[in-house]
């Protein structure tokens, strides 16, 4: 009998959670670390009021995604059985579009509303700004979208933003006094288009509950039990249509939020952590019961601790105990490699060992990363060790569109004839050749039996898109002209700033945007990284830097995305912001490297490091066993390599829990160490002298921005050499022919002191 209730379910609880769980009336608050439990009260909560007599439908429960939601209810549904399925259980913006379907009429809106994305909204805004003849370059998209979206979450209306002295100050002072004239445009396209995007859906919810009386009043009394998962990420909007839902004296105010200040990680989005202590307040005159839960049941000893050592850095906070019983466990394992290719490498090694040695399912793994591109490495050295993963909350990076843009102009520099290619980019970025023109193209293409570039040539086309039509073609036919005798790198560089890509991805300042720049510049630095590495040679094949066989690289990288759509059984890469609530056996974070965790936009400011800090927290914490850090030494950012210190917080974490700075045995970070420690006393270059906080964990000697390569050609035979990675060497022979000379070094700090190098592609400074 699916429905009926097992009597112990609340035996699965302790003291305090059972009591949170079973007081069912008036406000409760619960704040706590992770893993003690919020959510899963949350869920017997819910179960709980069911079992009690409330209705499914009774029952709003507001999480932060809607697999939380879903997997909230699929929960429920094992105590309460089919029921489970009436809950409104979802995202605020998922169950504030249902709310206004269905009452779209009182605020003047079809209940068939269209939700605008990111990029309708965009593109409306650019449209009115044409209308009104204002200059693009002053009134750009991004920043009016921008001001637009605070409006809203501020509660401003066009009206009120009329009014409203400082915000028309703001925008004369940023010589856009018009903004206003834009927004009260924006708000009447969008409406009579039947349309509202994003912010609307909060912001039109707060204006129905606010302007008319009785349909809250409806909700009021049809949410008798209202929760709110993850609430320290709830912005002022959200908490003020949470505060009107409970509202006197139609709501029987039987409000339960659950939330940890410390995991707050969403400031860049308005979230605030005042809307707990508001909380608190606000309710405090209706008897609000709060409660702590201090007992952590996902993670080892060695995990907690590290994590409260870790918050203890951070300024102000709720104080919170938090121990586990789960034992001491695993240290804390530190990864450190000299590059970001090595660190890609060598966590995949280490998931391998791990499912080896502790019989770990691919499921029970978790890559977390600060930004999305850098999936990019750890895609890669999956797939080539054949484990199967998948990216969580995203495509996987050769999926995202400005990757397949840029690949796209690179498919069709090496063939021409790829006419999925040329239709990608054609008019991409803009270029004024638009459909029409294409369709002639198309046209004379079938005609004539030739391939759309060739046809492109020929086609009769107005001036002025003729005259953009031979740019474009003089573009890939110049780089066409270096792909056997160039690096692959040096014709996707040219690509990337002729096309106009680099440029378009420049401009967008906005948060996707500047997610879509980072993706872009990974792809350009793992096309340098292919150049650049493995200049080794291991067998009598020379490495092919040509831009054809990294082509060939990436499509066959990209074929095991199909073969691995099915599996439930994979290893999950995600970003640290959509980790949240998750739990793993296993969880590696990586790149811990000032500038990036935390991140070079967030370090000048105080509160940006304190919410740089609760990310780390919260990716440390999702590890029930395994606590993997990684970072690298150097790594290309904008196709240049650069040095990186490794992370402020790897120094937070107490010595003690740490098994030990451990080096890949391929980078051989020892003899580098000490090759750069000899060199520096015999030629009085300087070690850079290491940061107290971060002394434990090893820096290169040799700042790649000071390493002189030497010219190829200079390299000969008997000069003593310094190679980045492998410190001071000696060459002994060179051979090869005239375009493809190697030379063969002896290092004599390295296992394997003999090595043959291709001069072409390697970097060499020749020492004195
Ligand atoms: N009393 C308990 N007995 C056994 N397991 C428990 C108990 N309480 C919580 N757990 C388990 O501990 C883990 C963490 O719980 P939960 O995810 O609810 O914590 P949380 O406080 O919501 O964490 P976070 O802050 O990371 O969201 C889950 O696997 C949960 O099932
Ligand atoms: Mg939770």
């Amino acid at each position: 009998m699916p429905d009926q209730i097992p009597a112990d379910y609340l035996d699965g609880l302790n003291d305090i959670q059972r009591a949170a769980v079973t007081t069912t009336e008036g406000p409760v608050l619960v704040v706590a670390g992770p893993g003690s439990g919020k959510t899963r009260v949350l869920t017997f909560r819910i179960a709980h009021l069911i079992e009690k007599g409330a209705a499914p439908w009774e029952i709003l429960a507001l999480t932060f995604t809607n697999k939380a939601a879903r997997e909230m209810k699929e929960r429920i549904s094992k105590v309460v059985g089919k029921r489970a399925g009436n809950i409104w259980a979802g995202t605020f913006h998922s169950l504030f579009a249902r709310i206004l379907r269905v009452e779209a009429k009182h605020i003047g809106y079809p209940s068939n509303f269209t939700i605008y994305d990111t990029d309708d909204t965009k593109s409306l805004i650019g449209q009115i700004i044409r209308e009104l003849s204002l200059d693009k370059t002053v009134y750009q998209t991004n920043a009016i979208k921008n001001r637009i979206s605070s409006a809203k979450s501020s509660l401003i209306t066009p009206k009120l933003y009329e009014r409203n002295e400082e915000l028309l100050a703001q925008d004369k002072q940023a010589n856009m006094p018009l903004v206003y004239k834009i927004y009260a445009a924006y708000v009447n396209r969008c409406k009579k288009a039947g349309a509202m995007d994003f912010d609307d859906l909060l912001f039109r919810l707060y204006e129905l509950l606010q302007n008319h009386p009785e349909v809250a009043g409806k909700y009021r009394q049809k949410f008798k039990y209202v929760l709110v998962d993850e609430f320290q990420d709830t912005n002022t909007l959200q908490y003020a249509i949470v505060k009107k839902l409970v509202q006197y004296p139609d709501s029987p105010r039987n409000i339960c939020v659950v939330g940890d200040d410390a995991q707050s990680i969403y400031a860049f989005r308005g979230a605030t952590i005042q809307n707990i202590l508001d909380f608190e307040q606000d309710f405090s005159q209706f008897d609000i019961q709060t409660f702590k839960l201090e007992q952590n049941y996902r993670s080892t000893e060695n995990i907690v601790a590290t994590a409260n050592a870790v918050i203890g850095h951070n300024r102000r906070q709720i104080q919170k105990k938090i121990w586990s019983d789960k034992g001491l466990g695993e240290k804390i394992t530190v990864l450190r490699e000299m590059d970001d290719t090595g660190e890609g490498r060598r966590v995949a090694d280490t998931i391998l060992e791990q499912k080896n040695r502790h019989h770990l399912a691919n499921e029970d793994i978790a890559i977390l990363y600060r930004t999305n591109a850098q999936s990019r490495i750890f895609e890669e050295y999956l797939r080539r060790f054949n484990i199967a993963y998948r990216v969580y909350g995203g495509m996987s990076f050769y999926q995202r569109k400005e990757v397949k843009d840029m690949v796209a102009y690179l498919r069709l520099v090496v063939n021409p004839n790829d006419e999925e290619a040329f239709r990608r980019v054609i008019n991409n970025p803009k270029r004024g050749i638009g459909n029409t023109s294409v369709g002639k193209m198309i046209t004379l293409a079938g005609q004539q039996q030739i391939t759309l570039f060739e046809a492109s040539k020929h086609v009769a086309l107005a001036k002025r898109t003729r005259h953009q039509a031979d740019g474009f073609i003089h573009m890939i036919e110049q780089a066409r002209a270096k792909v056997d005798t160039t690096d692959a790198y040096e014709i996707a560089d040219t690509i990337a700033k002729k096309s106009g890509l680099l440029d378009l991805h420049r401009g967008d300042t906005s948060i996707e945007g500047m997610g879509r720049l980072e993706n872009f510049q990974s792809l350009l630095d793992g096309i340098k990284s292919f150049v650049e590495e493995d200049t080794v040679i291991d067998t009598e094949t020379l490495p092919d830097k040509t831009l054809a066989t990294y082509l060939q690289n990436i499509a066959l990288l990209t074929d095991f995305d199909t073969k691995n759509a099915e599996s439930t059984d994979v290893v999950t890469l995600m970003s640290v912001h959509a980790a949240k609530g998750l739990e793993y056996k296993s969880v590696f974070v990586v790149g811990l490297e000032e500038k990036l965790f935390p991140s070079w936009m967030s370090m000048d400011t105080l509160d940006g490091m304190d919410e740089e800090r609760r990310l780390f927290y919260v990716a440390i914490t999702r590890a029930e066993q395994f606590l993997t850090l990684s970072y690298a030494n150097t790594r290309y950012r904008y196709g240049k390599m650069v040095m990186n210190e490794p992370s402020r917080f790897l120094a937070e974490v107490p010595a003690e829990a740490i098994v030990s700075t451990t080096h890949s045995r391929r980078s051989q970070g020892h003899e580098y160490d000490r090759v750069q420690e000899q060199r520096a006393r015999v030629s009085g270059v300087t070690p850079p002298v290491r940061s107290r906080g971060t002394a434990r964990f090893a820096k290169p000697k040799v700042d790649p921005a000071n390493f002189t390569p030497s010219p190829a050609a200079e390299i000969v035979e008997g000069v003593r050499i310094l190679h980045l990675k492998f410190g001071e060497g000696r060459v002994t022979k060179i051979d090869g022919g005239a375009a493809n000379r190697i030379a063969t070094i002896h290092f004599s700090d390295l296992p394997q002191p003999e090595k043959r190098i291709m001069l072409k592609f390697a970097k060499l400074q020749i020492l004195p």
